[in-house]
């Protein structure tokens, strides 16, 4: 053992002294292992701690060899020499370890890795292809043109730069034998400078015909640096990122595959699994990463057998863990609130308005909610405008004045906002302390947390920063969401955290038929807000093409000779799509052409929070007439004063969206008008316009839009990412999710708190990915 231990020191003071910083980091742990192999050396513990005394080996070699030492030791090298094989034994690695455990994982890589949101080994391993690239089917560039996935071969010959009216775009160009094609790269300037002329290419797309030339925008690309290309092979395609290449991804995925695949167990239950002839979890990986000619088959069409299985687990699981909750929500008492109606009446009686039926009925089961000892779960679904803000104001007065807080969440800075100024001042009036808490302050932050901790805040209004663990409240009884779709189970469940329990509401304009909405917020008591307030006049809707630009700016003209305000959205920021409006442009033109004398404001996404707050309380202060923006403004913003809006692009947007859109105007008593100005003529694109000028149910576009757009598109829900599915998607896959849930009942009706031993691994995942499943936890004394 000493004299192993010797013989490696000397290596690595050898080495790290002949090797350069930069050769050190590349393959310093490679070459260590060979020589570890080569010697056949044992490898004791204390190097592990000897390896420090080198300085001369950079912090990230280091860390290499001590990383691959561990491994070894694991194996069970310790007692025994190392015998060399023939390949390197597979071993199972934690999956949730950071992808910088990766053989080939440097700093550089692990950023370009988070940037596609790949952090741990898992995530690389569930990073699934987005096309196969078919070697045996290399097609001639001649041949090119369906609809269909097609590889083909070729050398970059030469660069493009077009001149359009937002700006130059790149097009690279392909040629093989047979002819040309060339890659149309919206947003993908970078590629400029990967895709070199002379560089000989794989590229796999959907190729189609444009005046006459071959071109595709839908592709992905591999560079062939060595002419040992395995012809008959179907290949996986991952989406990329600047600097890294088909190659390395695949390589490295490759590598967490090999050593990590098998540590995901199947969490479907053996007996479920054999009913729906679903594969194995690990197989069910590996085929989409690496399909057989048979599944490939499969996979350009529609979900394979592998993708079935690992969509079932994902419901499965889902399903389980929004009964569980249900089920221990339902279990958990409380102190009952007492209600202070008179304050409530009087607060009623100084609205402006009556309040409608629908309100009144939603109220009133909020009130049996908080007096019956259980806890609240609710989700308050209504459309645009019909008053939801203010029903979970009025449970949030019903927790204050029995004593406790409530905290509103929004999901952006700019609705925190709006909803701090109106009720911070409605509510001083009534001696309610109102606190603004978003991620973007610094100053007063400290203070307003001391506040809430301290209980002298009453209703605390804020973003996701209210989740962060500085946050502790004095006595929280309510948490009300707003917008349910940027908020998840697991968000949910976390709020838990903040108090012993507190009754939830949360509150969203998305309109999810309801079936749908029982399968995906199953954990929660729906209640539905179906009646606008009275006197409210729907929104006039009007599509023009968008030649007729100037006379959608005359109308906005009219309604600012009446002192109101207007919205002009378009849908892309930068000037990187060829055809779209974008929102520089347009206020480039409303500033200086169309209303020079007007206060025409710009506002995106991509502002700092500050500067967008102070747009948005101008506009609602009605110190800016025109405000210009992207979709940020799409979620809850009211300002009662402006009513009319410019839809650029219209076509470019959900109906679902558009409908949301739109009911950011014509919240006050004044009607309305929404011009969407579209291009294009297609029979899809004329239908939808005319489903937005006849209609003004929000239920019923949703529907539309599901019906037309398929529910792949469905707004809102999977973009958002909260439901945190890698494959599924409720909408599609809606089949497997009613078995999932038909599953899930069986198995709580069996076990409702998984308890049984065949039951655990189920129970372990839920945990992992949601929450505890604790069955006591909740049973707090009333
Ligand atoms: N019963 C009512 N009668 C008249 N106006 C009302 C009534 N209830 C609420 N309002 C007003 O209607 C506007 C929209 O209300 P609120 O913000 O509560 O709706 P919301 O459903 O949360 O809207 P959104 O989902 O579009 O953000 C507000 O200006 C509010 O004061």
């Amino acid at each position: 053992m000493e004299m192993d231990r010797e013989r490696l020191k000397k290596i690595i003071e050898q080495e790290s002294q002949r090797l350069d910083n930069q050769t050190v980091f590349g393959g310093f742990d490679q070459y260590l292992k060979k020589m570890i192999q080569k010697l056949s050396i044992s490898v004791p513990e204390e190097l592990l701690i000897d390896v420090d005394r080198y300085p001369q080996m950079s912090n990230s070699a280091k860390s290499i060899f001590l990383r691959d030492l561990e491994t070894y030791l694991k194996d069970g090298h310790q007692s025994q020499p190392f015998t060399p094989q023939p390949s390197p034994p597979t071993k199972s690695v934690d999956s949730q370890l950071s992808v910088r455990t990766i053989n080939g994982v440097g700093p550089v890589v692990e950023k370009q890795l988070n940037r596609l949101n790949i952090y741990t080994r898992e995530d690389l391993i569930f990073y699934f292809p987005r096309l196969y690239q078919d070697r045996g089917q290399i097609i001639p560039i001649a041949k090119v043109g369906s609809s269909v996935l097609q590889t083909v071969m070729g050398m970059v010959v030469r660069h493009e730069r077009i001149a359009t009216r937002r700006g130059r775009l790149l097009k690279i160009v392909i040629q093989d034998k047979t002819g040309q094609v060339s890659l149309v790269c919206f947003n993908r300037d970078f590629l400029a400078r990967i895709l070199t002329p002379g560089k000989k290419i794989l590229l796999t797309g959907f190729f189609q015909m444009a005046y006459g030339k071959k071109e595709t925008s839908r592709f992905e690309y591999e560079i062939i640096d060595s002419e040992d290309i395995q012809f008959e092979s179907i290949l996986p395609v991952y989406g990329l990122t600047d600097g890294l290449t088909t190659k390395k991804l695949r390589s490295l995925i490759d590598t967490a595959l090999k050593t990590t695949l098998s540590v995901f167990q199947d969490t479907i239950p053996q007996p479920i699994r054999e009913k729906y002839h679903l594969q194995r979890k690990p197989e069910a990986i590996l085929e989409l990463h690496h399909p057989s000619r048979s599944s490939f088959s499969e996979l350009n069409k529609h979900r394979s057998r592998s993708q079935i299985a690992l969509i079932f687990e994902e419901f499965l699981l889902f399903a389980l863990s929004l009964k569980v909750r249900r089920h221990q929500i339902q279990a958990c008492r409380v102190q009952p609130i007492v209600l202070d109606r008179k304050f409530i009446d009087h607060f009623v009686q100084k609205l402006p308005f009556e309040l409608t039926f629908a309100q009144k009925k939603v109220i009133k089961q909020i009130e049996n909610n908080l007096t019956s000892g259980s806890l609240m779960n609710r989700l308050l679904q209504g459309d645009v405008g019909s008053g939801k803000t203010l029903v979970a104001i009025i449970g949030a007065l019903y927790i204050v004045k029995a004593g406790q807080q409530v905290a509103m969440m929004a999901p952006t800075e700019i609705l925190a906002d709006q909803h701090y100024l109106r009720w911070s001042q409605v509510l001083k009036d009534f001696g309610i302390e109102v606190g603004l808490l978003t991620g973007g302050q610094s100053k007063e932050k400290d203070e307003i947390i001391e506040k809430i901790s301290e209980g002298k805040v009453h209703l605390v209004i804020g973003t996701h920063a209210l989740l962060e663990d500085y946050v502790q409240f004095n006595q929280l009884g309510l948490v009300i969401v707003d917008e349910q779709h940027r908020f998840g189970v697991k968000q949910r469940s976390r709020l838990k955290e903040k108090a012993v329990v507190p009754h939830l509401l949360v509150m969203s304009a998305t309109p999810i038929p309801r079936t749908l909405a029982l399968t995906l917020y199953g954990d929660l008591d729906i209640s539905v807000l179906d009646e606008k307030p009275v006197g409210r006049k729907p929104v006039e809707t009007v599509a023009f093409s968008m030649k007729e630009q100037a006379q959608a700016f005359q109308q906005v003209g009219s309604f600012l000779e009446k002192g109101q305000q207007a919205f002009v959205v378009c849908p892309a920021i930068e000037e990187s799509d060829l055809e779209l409006s974008n929102v520089n442009e347009v206020y480039g033109q409303l500033k200086n052409k169309w209303f020079p004398r007007s206060r025409v404001e710009l506002i995106h996404g991509k502002l700092p929070s500050k500067e967008k707050d102070d747009i948005m309380i101008r506009f609602s202060r009605g110190g800016i007439q025109i405000l210009v923006a992207t979709s940020v403004i799409e979620v809850g913003i009211d300002v009662p004063n402006a009513n009319v809006m410019v839809i650029e692009n219209a076509e470019r947007f959900g109906l679902a969206q558009l409908h949301q859109l739109r009911g950011r105007i014509g919240r006050g008593d004044q009607v309305g008008l929404c011009v969407l100005l579209y291009q294009g003529k297609s029979q899809d694109i004329q239908k939808r316009m005319e489903i937005m000028v006849n209609t003004d149910d929000g239920f019923l576009i949703a529907e539309e839009d599901l019906k037309m757009r398929g529910p792949g598109e469905f707004y809102g829900v999977r973009q958002s990412g909260i439901l945190e599915f890698h494959l599924a998607d409720p909408f599609r896959d809606w089949k497997i999710l009613e078995k999932a849930h038909e599953e899930a009942n069986f198995i709580l009706q069996d076990d409702p708190r998984l308890q049984k031993p065949e039951n655990q691994i189920l129970k372990k995942e839920i945990e992992r990915r949601f929450f505890q499943i604790s069955s006591d936890e909740l049973l707090i004394e009333a």
